[in-house]
């Protein structure tokens, strides 16, 4: 992993020195002419979906709430030459964000793709979560992403625009285990993305999901070494993956190339929607005992 411009090396995954060399299969002008807003756009898989979508020709906008973290960011991308901006924004306050996209409209020209990449939960057997940990991880996830698309959405209508939305959500079906929060977050942001894929068809609005599986990224230093440990475990390919894997898979879910693909979920996971688990909290015992046969069914495990 390389230094990057501002002299920080994330915990985890690629820094903007990686970033700004990692090779692509889209093309320089693949996003020309595109304003690209991006929550979550200082974190791991926002930073690398800025950097795919600048170099490839957009302007790029990210938000979030830390400011100097947004500056830093922005800083070494304009460095490189791409053009790309930010204001600072909490998804969970529809106020900030409305303010949010009058500086888009007014200043940068209006908005062509929103990528939903702010989110996060912590890690904790679900029988413990407190009323405010649940709303936390709600309000974040469900609310937060339904706000900040709401919004998007009205702009585009209100100036006859078409608009292309990406989310990033997690695997809700298995294999993520300790966060129940975020999974009935993100099951709702897919429903809510199903249902909008249908009423936005008309405003010619594309709405996508893309469900990461292990990815190193900042965001990994909530979890337990002895869990992230076991994430190259969690798929068929037996292997975690970088940031710019996933922004590749929002660079095409956005762009032209899925021009007649809406209400989908894309897995990014290596096939860990299919074989692997993943404990976010260490595996409770019960799972590592052999289990009990037809015979065995009543006696205690
Ligand atoms: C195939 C599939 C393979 C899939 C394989 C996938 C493997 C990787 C798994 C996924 C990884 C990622 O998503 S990593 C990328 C995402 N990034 C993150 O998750 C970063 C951390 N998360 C966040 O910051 C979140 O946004 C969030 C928790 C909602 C932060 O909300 P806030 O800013 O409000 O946070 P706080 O104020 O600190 O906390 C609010 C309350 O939440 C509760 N709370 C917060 N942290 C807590 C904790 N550790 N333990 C208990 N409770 C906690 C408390 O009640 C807090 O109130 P008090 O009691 O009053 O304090
Ligand atoms: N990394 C992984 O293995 C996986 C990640 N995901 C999901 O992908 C998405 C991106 O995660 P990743 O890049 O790894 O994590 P990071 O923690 O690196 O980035 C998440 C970003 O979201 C921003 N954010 C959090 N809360 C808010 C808020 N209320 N308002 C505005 N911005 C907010 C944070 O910025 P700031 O602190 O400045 O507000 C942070 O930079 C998340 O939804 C995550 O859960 C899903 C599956 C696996």
């Amino acid at each position: 992993m390389a230094e990057t411009g501002s002299g920080q090396t994330p915990e985890f995954g690629l820094d903007d020195a990686d970033l700004a060399i990692e090779p692509t299969v889209f093309g320089p002008s693949a996003f020309a002419g595109k304003t690209v807003l991006i929550s979550g756009g200082a974190g791991g898989i926002g930073r690398a979906t800025a950097w795919l979508m600048a170099r490839c020709g957009a302007a790029v906008v990210l938000t979030g709430r830390d400011a100097a973290k947004l500056d830093a960011a922005v800083a070494t991308l304009r460095a490189a030459g791409l053009d790309a901006s930010a204001k600072p924004c909490n998804v969970r306050d529809p106020a900030s964000i409305a303010a949010l996209h009058d500086w888009i409209w007014d200043e940068v020209g209006g908005l062509d793709i929103l990528v939903n990449s702010a989110g996060g939960q912590f890690p904790q057997a679900a029988i413990d979560f407190s009323v405010k940990g649940w709303n936390a991880v709600i309000d974040t996830n469900l609310n937060g992403t339904w706000y900040m698309t709401q919004e998007a959405g009205r702009r585009w209508r209100d100036a006859g625009r078409p608009g292309s939305i990406v989310s990033i959500v997690v695997v809700t079906r298995q294999g993520l285990h300790g966060v129940a929060h975020s999974i009935a977050a993100r099951s709702g942001v897919i429903g809510l993305t199903q249902a909008l894929a249908v009423e936005w068809a008309p405003l010619n609005i594309r709405i996508n999901c893309v469900a990461p599986g292990s990815i190193e990224t900042p965001g990994w230093r909530v979890y337990d070494p002895s869990v992230i440990g076991a994430y190259p475990r969690s798929n068929p390919m037996m292997r975690t993956a970088t940031s710019w894997e996933v922004a590749e898979a929002c660079a095409y879910l956005s762009g032209d190339g899925a021009r007649y693909v809406t209400g989908e979920v894309l897995n990014v996971a290596g096939g860990g929607q299919l074989w692997g688990e993943t404990w976010t909290i260490p595996r409770p015992d019960y799972f590592n005992g052999p289990g009990r046969t037809l015979r065995q069914k009543d006696e205690t495990p």
